[in-house]
């Protein structure tokens, strides 16, 4: 198996089980956790899974190799090719604590998966231990149209729930590019264009279940409650919302809904300068018209869009917008928001009503990612997701433009900029470590600029692996400490999701 790796350092193979499968340019691209920590040794597995047969099934546990390579990666960039030693899927919470129960008995970590669409490297097994696949659960397990609720099992992805729901008139809006698991969401704290009106998932989840490192069963706004609001205790909610599978199993999410609107307008504008996007941005937020989506593509990005979806659209920076709301108000934001795209040198306005046009205009924005890879064939990318103060966005992302032309280096810039939120795919040829070193340096001059300017190193994507290095600095050591000692009640002994958010142990 060809696999590559890249690092700033020689990786340090850890203690324990010999590194699976040979690979040239063998590294890793961040310092893994500082820690003793060995893999489980081959007995204590091999016990385990006798334990976990006899509880589950044996259609329920797995030690194929195919298989547990299949859960020991996401959609992120590789950063190390170890596997988890087994894979399990419980079929409901009692399972999952079963199986919780049993790990820890044995103190093996646990990794939940839900599709493996992050991109971070959340699912990894950087330590080894059992992938929990949480897909078998997959039920909608209470639906209040009335109330604007639903209650979903982690194995509902999001386009499985609006397919539910359309036929109710109704939507769930945050709407990552992937078609992740909802409870996968909710524990990256996930976001998506549609997040300018209707929030995160942070603003999204009412109350989750939670199967403990230990196997209790957590209800974190208390058993089937789903007021909108609540102010009793702590937010135990939003503790498990960016939890990245590291404090417990999240086994129901309960998920605020919508009506979807009688009208969606969609329009496309093109602009001279990234700075005259991006301000435009910003005065049409500080308008307060109620937008519902505005997404930046930068001439790069719109340059690839064209080529490889057939498009003719300007090259240029380009915002794409889109109002929600009746047939009057959708018409109104929209000639407020292009009086102030104008004054900013807009152009080229197109506007889309028909589902079908706004739909393909979108998916064009939704896969830019695998556009920007299939326009450099063989090439990989670090996905940058900074999240700064909306007003600080056009200097940041002004500089950034700069910074990557600079290098030399393909560098679209796009992302939600109704959010401060944007992304760039810094692309390298895995076969030219300085091409990597290029990519890696600028993403980390970005980082830093982007804590400077009191923002976040992450916005939607989470820390996993890729971002350890950041979060120290983000939180400072008060910080981490306390987030520590959050874990340490949960999970004493450090099972839950090892090697990931933090770059030591307690
Ligand atoms: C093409 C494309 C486009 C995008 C994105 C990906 C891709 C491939 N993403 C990233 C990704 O879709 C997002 O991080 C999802 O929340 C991941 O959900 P999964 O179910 O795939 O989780 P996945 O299985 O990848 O796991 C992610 C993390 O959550 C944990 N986890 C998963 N299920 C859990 C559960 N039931 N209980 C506890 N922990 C659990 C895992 O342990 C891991 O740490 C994204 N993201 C975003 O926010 N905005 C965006 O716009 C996009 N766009
Ligand atoms: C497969 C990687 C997707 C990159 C970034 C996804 C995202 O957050 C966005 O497009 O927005
Ligand atoms: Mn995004």
């Amino acid at each position: 198996m060809h696999c590559w790796f890249f690092t700033s350092q020689v990786f340090k193979s850890l203690p324990g089980k010999a590194l699976v499968g040979n690979s040239r340019n063998f590294h890793c691209i961040k310092p893994l956790l500082q820690s003793t920590r060995h893999r489980p040794l081959v007995e204590t597995i091999t016990t385990l899974r006798q334990n976990l047969i006899k509880s589950l099934g044996r259609d329920s546990v797995s030690d194929t190799e195919a298989i547990r390579k299949q859960h020991s990666r996401d959609e992120g960039v590789e950063r190390h090719n170890h596997l988890a030693d087994l894979v399990v899927w419980p079929k409901s919470t009692e399972e999952c604590s079963i199986i919780a129960s049993l790990c820890s008995e044995k103190k093996v970590p646990m990794i939940p998966f839900g599709t493996g669409t992050g991109l971070e490297s959340g699912v990894c097994a950087a330590y080894g231990g059992v992938s929990v696949d949480m897909s078998k659960m997959d039920q909608i397990v209470n639906f209040n149209p009335e109330d604007f609720d639903v209650t979903v099992q982690p194995g509902v992805t999001r386009k499985g729930l609006n397919h539910f729901l359309k036929d109710h008139g109704l939507w769930f809006p945050v709407d990552p590019g992937a078609d992740a698991s909802l409870c996968g969401m909710t524990a990256t704290s996930a976001s998506g264009t549609n997040a300018v009106r209707y929030g995160t998932m942070r603003e999204n989840v009412l109350n989750v279940e939670v199967v403990l490192a230990d196997g209790r069963v957590l209800h974190t706004a208390g058993e089937n409650r789903r007021s909108k609001k609540s102010s009793a205790g702590f937010n135990l909610t939003n503790l498990f919302v960016g939890s990245e599978g590291s404090l417990g199993f999240i086994t129901k999410a309960t998920l605020k809904i919508y009506g979807i609107p009688e009208m969606m307008l969609s329009a496309v504008c093109a602009f001279t300068t990234i700075k005259a996007a991006v301000d435009t941005c910003v005065q049409i937020l500080q308008s307060n018209i109620p937008i519902a989506r505005i997404e930046l593509m930068d001439d790069v990005a719109m340059d690839m869009c064209n080529n490889h979806n057939k498009l003719d659209y300007k090259v240029a920076p380009t915002l794409f917008l889109e109002f929600h709301g009746s047939e009057d108000s959708v018409k109104s934001q929209a000639k407020f928001a292009g009086e102030i795209a104008d004054y900013n040198g807009g152009s080229e306005f197109r506007w889309a009503y028909e589902s079908e046009e706004r739909n393909r205009l979108w998916k064009a924005r939704h896969d830019i990612y695998w556009t920007t890879l299939q326009s450099n064939p063989g090439c990989r990318a670090i996905i940058t997701d900074v999240c700064v103060p909306i007003t600080r966005l056009p200097d940041l992302i002004t500089q950034t433009k700069a910074d990557i032309q600079e290098s030399g280096i393909i560098g679209p810039c796009l992302g939600h900029v109704g959010d401060g939120n944007f992304h760039t795919f810094l692309v390298f040829n895995p076969n030219k470590p300085e091409e990597f070193k290029k990519a890696e340096t600028l993403a980390a001059r970005m980082t830093k600029r982007a804590l400077d300017l009191n923002g976040t190193c992450t916005g939607e994507h989470g820390i996993g692996i890729g971002k350890m290095n950041y979060l120290e600095k983000e939180m400072g050591p008060v910080g981490i400490e306390m987030m520590k000692s959050i874990k340490k009640t949960l999970d004493p002994h450090w099972l839950m999701n090892p090697g990931k958010i933090f770059l030591s142990e307690y």
